[in-house]
This record gives C-alpha cells, structure tokens and sequence, in this order.
C-alpha cells in the first residue's frame, strides 16, 4: 500500500492529507525522520520557504528529505515546496537553502507585491478542463533544465506564459496551492505517478 508522506512543520497539512485521501491513497504527516523512513513519497506544502528550510534543519529532517529526494523519492512541491525542490532560487534570503533535485531557477515572490493572490485557470494537458489555481505570493520558473517537462504556463494577463507547473522525472511541482480548491487532479496525477513505480 503506498503511503505519501506530506511534510508538517508548516502549510497546508490537513488540506493536502484530505486530497490524498480523496484520490485513495494513505496519507501521513512527516515530522521526524522516523517518519520519513516510512512514506513512499512526499508532499512539500506551501508556506514560507526560508521558516520551512529554517525548521527543516531544527527538526533534522533536512538532510534526510535531501538524500531520499536524491535516491529517488517522489515529491509533489507546491508554492513554497515547489521553492525548497528548486536547484536553485533567485530572490531568496542570503543563507536560504533548497533541498533541490528540481533543475530548475525558481524565483520567489515572482509576480509582484501589488498582486499579493490571483486565481487563473490553466490548461493541463493531461486533464481534459481546465485547472482552477490559486497563487498566493507564489514563485515562477524561469530556467527549466533540459528534463524538465512544463507542465503549464498562465495564459493571460501581464504574467502570461510564465511556467508555473513541472515536472522532472519524480518531481512535480506547482507555484499554485492545489489543495485549496476542492480539485484533486494533481494529487491524483502524483498518486499515478508514485504507484506506478
Ligand atoms: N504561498 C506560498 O507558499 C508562498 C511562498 C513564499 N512566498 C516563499 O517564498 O516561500
């Protein structure tokens, strides 16, 4: 039975178990690294990426989620995970560190002060409607390495074409907050992902 783990020191961890269990997969807050040594995947929540890096080391668990993402853990990073998965970040504080794995430049806090939340519908090649996002002080992707796949892009406004969803082998990640509006697609589409390995 596959177990996905989504890390609990900060963000969205209830809404994120909820989707896991609407899209039938067990679900588990990851706090310590015994706990990490039990999941098949991970989920890295949005929140504050420097406080997540920050409590990451505190509850020494930083090390561990960079070596299981090194030896091929799936992860799902949404907003600020999608920030800690990145290889690197621009924006960032000066002793910020990512757990990467991500090849990707991600830059924080991307669209603009005055535009602190927005919501856009995103068009997913793998669903047939559109995705409804929600983006909270969230990150975009500037660089993609050459395994990156995008995922999708916002298709209008002032911020129109910028990557906002990828994917790099084991990885996915999204600037939006998919555990905000009801839509379990992208958890389901990491669930697939992470059973079919
Ligand atoms: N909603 C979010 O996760 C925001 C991310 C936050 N701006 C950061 O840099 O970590």
């Amino acid at each position: 039975m596959t177990v996905i783990g989504v890390f609990a020191l900060q963000g969205n961890v209830r809404e994120h178990l909820a989707m896991l269990a609407e899209v039938g997969v067990e679900g588990r807050a990851v706090r310590r690294p015994s706990e990490l040594a039990e999941v098949d995947a991970m989920v890295l929540p949005g929140g504050e990426s420097t406080t997540m890096d920050k409590l990451a080391r505190a509850f020494d668990l930083f090390e561990p989620l960079q070596k299981r993402i090194a030896d091929g853990m799936p992860a799902f990073g949404t907003c600020a995970g999608m920030i800690m998965l990145a290889n690197e970040i621009t924006g960032g504080t000066a002793d910020q560190e990512t757990l990467g794995g991500l090849d990707v430049t991600v830059r924080r806090n991307a669209f603009g002060r005055q535009v602190d939340s927005f919501e856009a519908d995103l068009e997913f090649a793998a669903f047939d409607t559109p995705y409804h996002a929600v983006f909270i002080r969230a990150p975009w992707v500037e660089r993609v390495g050459r395994d990156v796949e995008v995922l999708s892009t916002v298709r209008s406004g002032p911020a129109a074409g910028r990557i906002v969803a990828v994917r790099h082998d084991r990885l996915l990640a999204t600037s939006f907050h998919p555990e905000m509006t009801g839509d379990a697609r992208l958890h389901g589409y990491f669930a697939e992902l992470v059973r079919g390995l």
